[in-house]
């Protein structure tokens, strides 16, 4: 039917005698859309007929999008093809004055051109992609919300932003005239024009990338024992990477045709200038504007000139399997949310703490690894006593705690960026320890073996460790968290995103664990504590706001059948809760 359509109004345009090639593509289109909604709408149903003119509209409005790009491209590849040969891009051209004809002659070549181009474009991106990563890594990873300095910072990008180019020219060149006078043209302040564009791309996009990373990995690494600074380099950065350079490259693309701000710093000059600290450099946008507005006298060759340019010392500190929690109170800021625990969690066993939703079971958990303190405003007063050492005592480096105290969090949460050997190894290889091609592989396979995976991933260790199934994942997890050798090992709902399989899993892996490592789990399920539990802390809380406080600590089986407190009854009963 298009064709027909098509046929159709070229031949009255001829007959008209005035075939034009725009206003035959819409009239083509409009017809189309009429005929096509008519004949939808008698031959098939109304709403085939509006999904049919919908989807042509659609169509319409991505080619209409789409023709402006393709002419350009069309337009500058067959006219730049003309001239851009090796001389063109080997040699320096320019206009210069034939004294023989007395004529002003334009000649081919863009050498002095492209190498302005690169070096100040490239001195632009050495200045402005570290200070832009660098400070959406401020941004991001340590400024809170509410800090002045974060607020000021994102609103001097939001207004450099819309920043029109020729004021970052007038910026530069006015700053370079004001040091050294008047005629202050070079490339370096155009660079300089170039950064005040490029740095606020460069943050907003590596800000929006560093956000995507989840805060899982975030929080895998730090439990791993890895200082904050590492887990940014070589966790939250690495997942990033793809995103921060594509950033990059939308900043440089950007800032690559601008003409204005270096026409304005860098002035204009035919010249071969390669030192950026001295005097006018040309770049390819301003060598087509200038071939462009101030051609030489063969015009046709000045404008063909123009379409031719276009991570910690291992301070052993004694944190060892024996937990003695004395009167901790646990603080989000001002809130207290979990008051006056003191528990006494002994080594080899499986503890397990049940309670209601948010009687602060996690918070409680996290305090025994100091993972609560990465919460901004997150505090305890008490002490935690790990073999006789406060966790919280002066001097006690939280890095070294978490090396001792792993973690598994509720979801899985793997290395995206790492195979499932890297992730087994991440705790050693985010802290710089060297360890040899042969210790590495007994390492894995010994935390493999550890956590009951080997045999399903044996023969595919170099694969991402994404590509596992949930319950696969939650064990690697457990690999990596075992594999730094910690004396306590704490999981936060370990199986509340696993199907029953794996869920049966992890509890094996969990009671066979328990010969080595202290365990402590927190669990809504109370089969599970059942099941897998020696001990059993339940939690409860007063009412919303109000703190969540230890209500009972004993034996599972005496938790379970005989509770002294009638709370513990009615919550294991399932009368509450
Ligand atoms: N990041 C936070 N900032 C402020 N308050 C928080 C934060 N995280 C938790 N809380 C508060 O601390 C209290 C205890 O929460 P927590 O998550 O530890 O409870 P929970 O028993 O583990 O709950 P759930 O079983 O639902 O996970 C709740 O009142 C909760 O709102």
């Amino acid at each position: 039917m298009l064709v027909g359509v098509a046929v159709l109004v070229a031949g009255i345009q001829l007959l008209l005698g005035d075939f034009h090639l725009p206003s035959w593509l819409i009239l083509t289109a409009l017809l189309y859309l009429v005929a096509i909604g008519v004949g939808s709408s008698i031959v098939e149903s109304r709403r085939k007929a509006v999904d049919r003119v919908v989807r042509g509209l659609v169509t319409a409005a991505f080619l209409l999008a789409v023709a402006p790009l393709i002419s350009t491209l069309w337009t500058v590849v067959s006219k730049g093809l003309a001239i851009v040969n090796w001389d063109f891009i080997t040699k320096t051209g320019g206009s210069a004055f034939d004294p023989d004809t007395l004529a002003v002659v334009a000649t081919p070549g863009a050498l002095q051109a492209i190498v302005g181009t690169l070096i100040i474009t490239g001195i632009a991106a050495l200045i402005s992609v570290p200070i832009g990563v660098l400070a959406a890594v401020y941004l991001v990873e340590y400024a809170l919300p509410t800090n002045p300095l974060r607020r000021t910072i994102t609103f001097l990008v939001d207004v450099m932003t819309g920043i029109p180019s020729i004021v970052a020219g007038l910026f530069a060149f006015s700053f370079f005239a004001l040091i050294v006078g008047p005629k202050a043209f070079s490339g370096f302040s155009a660079s300089i024009a170039l950064c005040v564009l490029m740095i606020p791309i460069v943050i907003r996009s590596t800000e929006e990338m560093l956000r995507l990373v989840p805060a899982d990995l975030r929080e895998a690494s730090l439990a791993l024992g890895v200082p904050r600074s590492a887990t940014i380099i070589k966790v939250v950065l690495r997942t990033a990477a793809s995103g921060i350079i594509t950033g990059v490259v939308l900043a440089v693309a950007r800032v690559v045709g601008e003409t204005a701000p270096i026409f304005i710093a860098a002035s204009f000059t035919d010249n071969f200038n390669s030192n950026p600290f001295d005097g006018p450099m040309q770049t390819l946008p301003v060598m087509a504007y200038t071939a462009y507005s101030f051609p030489g006298q063969d015009i046709d060759a000045s404008q063909a000139q123009a379409w031719g340019a276009a991570r910690v010392d291992p301070r052993k500190v004694s944190v060892s399997k024996r937990i003695e929690v004395e009167d901790l109170n646990v603080y989000y800021s001002d809130f207290l949310a979990v008051e006056g625990v003191s528990i006494d969690i002994q080594p080899r066993t499986v503890t397990a703490f049940i309670g209601p939703s948010g009687c602060g079971k996690s918070t409680f958990l996290r305090t025994l690894n100091r993972m609560h303190e990465v919460i901004p405003g997150g505090h305890v007063k008490g002490r935690v006593l790990v073999d006789g050492d406060d966790l919280y005592g002066p001097g006690v480096d939280p890095v070294l705690v978490r090396r001792h105290v792993g973690m598994v969090f509720q979801r899985p949460n793997p290395f995206p960026t790492m195979s499932i050997r890297e992730n087994v190894l991440a705790g050693a290889r985010l802290n710089n320890k060297r360890i040899s091609r042969s210790d590495a592989d007994a390492l894995v396979e010994k935390s493999l073996q550890g956590a009951n995976l080997w045999n399903e991933v044996k023969d595919r260790l170099d694969k991402p460790g994404g590509g596992l199934s949930g319950g696969q994942q939650q064990r690697l997890c457990i690999a990596r968290a075992i594999a730094v050798s910690p004396d306590v090992l704490l999981m936060d709902e370990p199986c509340s995103a696993l199907d029953p399989i794996s869920t049966f899993a992890i509890e094996e892996l969990i009671s066979e664990l328990k010969n080595e490592y202290t365990i402590v789990i927190v669990t809504h399920n109370m089969q599970q504590a059942s099941r897998v539990s020696d001990k059993t802390a339940f939690f409860n809380i007063a009412g919303t706001g109000k703190p969540g406080k230890l209500i009972e600590y004993n034996d599972t089986a005496t938790i379970f059948t005989a509770p002294t407190v009638q709370a513990t009854e009615d919550y294991v009963s399932g009368r509450f809760g």
